[in-house]
This record gives C-alpha cells, sequence and structure tokens, in this order.
C-alpha cells in the first residue's frame, strides 16, 4: 500500500494511491498518516479497505496535485552517516565502529517535490539520496529479530547537506543537516509488504539530468534492523519518528573537483519501489 499526503503545505490531507496510481481521499477513515494511524494495527485496517470505493482526488499527484512529506507530525528526523563504505571513503573517512547518528530538525522537513532553498552563505549545499524508515510501533532497547514488527513503511529522502557548515564551523554535523528544506520525504510511505527485499533496492540522483548517485542498499554497512535495535539503545522510538539510513558514493562532495548545487538546478531521485522526488533549488 502507498500512503500520501496531498495539499498545501501545512494543510495536507491523508491519501492512499490506488491500482491506477490515482489518489484517493483517506480523510473520512484517518485524521492524518501520522502518530498512531502508523501502528500496525492501524496499518492493517487501512490495508483492508476497499481504495476504489473511497473519493477520488482531483489532479495528478506529484504533477498538478502537491504531495507533502509522506509522513505527518514527525517526532524525531534521525540520520545513520557513513553506512556505506564507498561514501565513507569519497568522503575521506573510515567506515565507523558504531552508527555515526545525527540529526535533522524537522524545521527541515518539506515535500518530495518542494524546493531546496541553498541557506544564506552556503557555498557548499550537496546531495544524499537516502532510504528511509519510518516507525510504526514504538519501543525501546528493541531486539534486532523483532526491528521489522516496528516499521510502518520506507520512503525516499534526500539528505540535503552544507558541507562547510557540517565539517568546517565546529561542533556537530547538525548544523549543515538540518537548515529549512533540507529534508525532503516522500512521496509514498510504502508498507513493507509492498517493498519486499528492502536489502535490495536500486537508488539513484541526478542533477540538471546528470546522474551522480547509483547505488543500491545492497550495500549498507549497517542494515535497518540492527539500525533500529541500536538506536533504540540510546532513545525509545515512537510512531512516526523517521530514520534516514544513509547515503550512497556520488555526492557533490566526492567529485574531483567537488561539485556542489547551485540556484535553479534541478535534482532528481528515487530508490525503486518508492517512488522518486523532483526538487528545484533555490536561494534563502
Ligand atoms: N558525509 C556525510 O554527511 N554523510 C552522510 O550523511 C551519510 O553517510 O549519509
Amino acid at each position: 500500500m502507498k500512503l500520501l499526503r496531498f495539499g498545501a503545505p501545512g494543510q495536507e490531507k491523508p491519501g492512499v494511491l490506488d491500482a491506477d496510481n490515482r489518489v484517493r481521499d483517506l480523510s473520512s477513515v484517518v485524521a492524518d498518516i501520522a502518530g498512531d494511524a502508523l501502528l500496525p494495527e492501524s496499518i492493517q485496517r487501512l490495508q483492508g479497505l476497499d481504495v476504489a470505493s473511497l473519493p477520488l482526488v482531483e489532479g495528478a499527484p506529484q504533477q498538478d496535485l502537491r504531495v507533502g512529506p509522506c509522513v505527518g507530525n514527525i517526532g524525531k528526523f534521525i540520520c545513520i552517516g557513513l553506512n556505506y563504505a564507498d561514501h565513507a571513503a569519497e568522503s575521506g573517512m573510515d567506515v565507523p565502529p558504531e552508527p555515526v547518528v545525527f540529526n535533522k530538525w524537522t524545521s527541515a522537513i518539506v515535500g518530495p517535490d518542494d524546493d531546496v532553498k541553498i541557506p544564506r552563505g552556503s557555498q557548499k549545499t550537496d546531495w544524499e539520496v537516502e532510504l528511509g524508515v519510518v516507525i510504526g510501533k514504538g519501543g525501546a532497547y528493541i531486539e534486532e529479530a523483532d526491528a521489522m514488527s516496528h516499521v510502518a513503511g520506507f520512503c525516499v529522502i534526500n539528505d540535503v547537506s552544507e558541507r562547510e557548515f557540517q565539517i568546517e564551523r565546529s561542533g556537530s554535523w547538525d548544523k549543515g543537516k538540518g537548515c529549512d528544506t533540507f529534508g525532503p520525504i516522500g512521496p509514498w510511505l510504502v508498507t513493507p509488504d509492498e517493498v519486499g527485499d528492502f536489502d535490495d533496492l536500486g537508488m539513484w540522483l541526478e542533477v540538471d539530468g546528470k546522474r551522480y548517485q547509483n547505488g543500491s542498499t545492497k550495500t549498507m554497512v549497517y542494515r535497518v534492523p540492527f539500525l533500529i535495535s541500536y538506536l533504540s539503545r540510546f532513545m525509545s522510538l515512537q510512531p512516526g519518528d523517521v530514520i534516514s539510513t544513509g547515503t550512497p558514493p556520488g555526492v557533490g562532495m566526492g567529485q574531483k573537483p567537488p561539485v556542489y548545487l547551485k540556484g535553479g538546478e534541478v535534482m532528481t531521485l528515487g530508490i525503486d519501489k518508492l517512488g522518486s522526488q523532483t526538487q528545484k533549488v533555490t536561494k534563502a
């Protein structure tokens, strides 16, 4: 099942894609794709609906119908760094002995096709296609073997990053990761049954039609069940938390010479079975 949120920023309604990829309005069934609506029993209830009987929404998603972030009211936006050995190498860093964990502020969250704004003073705004994991059932000290029962679904994330703010300005990476618009999420929240093998999903990213990232979740160092279990030793996870699991090689910082985003450029990125995003780059 592909769940989504559609409408103007801040006023999104819940929806679901039907068999013909048209949007059906879920407002009469759930208030939002958020919080307790992501619990396993709630998702199961949605999966039991006759989708074709729900009201049809006018417009083609991602064309004349705006799609918002596929999860509302996200509590924590947790990211994993250096989770692909070849990306760690292009960043001039070693694969860490334990996952690198950092945050994106929730004010960074935007829809999959909303503009990405280069922050004031930035010279080094960069891209990162990543597999997103959305928590359905919360918990602490989750066993790795049980971790997938805590997952509501998967989505595409662009972990937009300002490298000078992140690496050259002291302190944690967070300054360069959480600027406004640096967290496009969606278009769809795809339930695990529809994704199947999440350890073998192709992922890609292009800027103005030039392909920079071409990877697969196959080469992740720390896999999804381990990451959920690992994170839950340091914090309780809650319904609607989002984990961005790291990027494969091909970021701008890793090009020779490095390449960074400029106003007017367009990023397109996607992951097998999870859909694609398109963002115009503008200036704050
Ligand atoms: N270098 C860097 O910022 N990396 C990451 O965010 C990552 O590995 O996903």
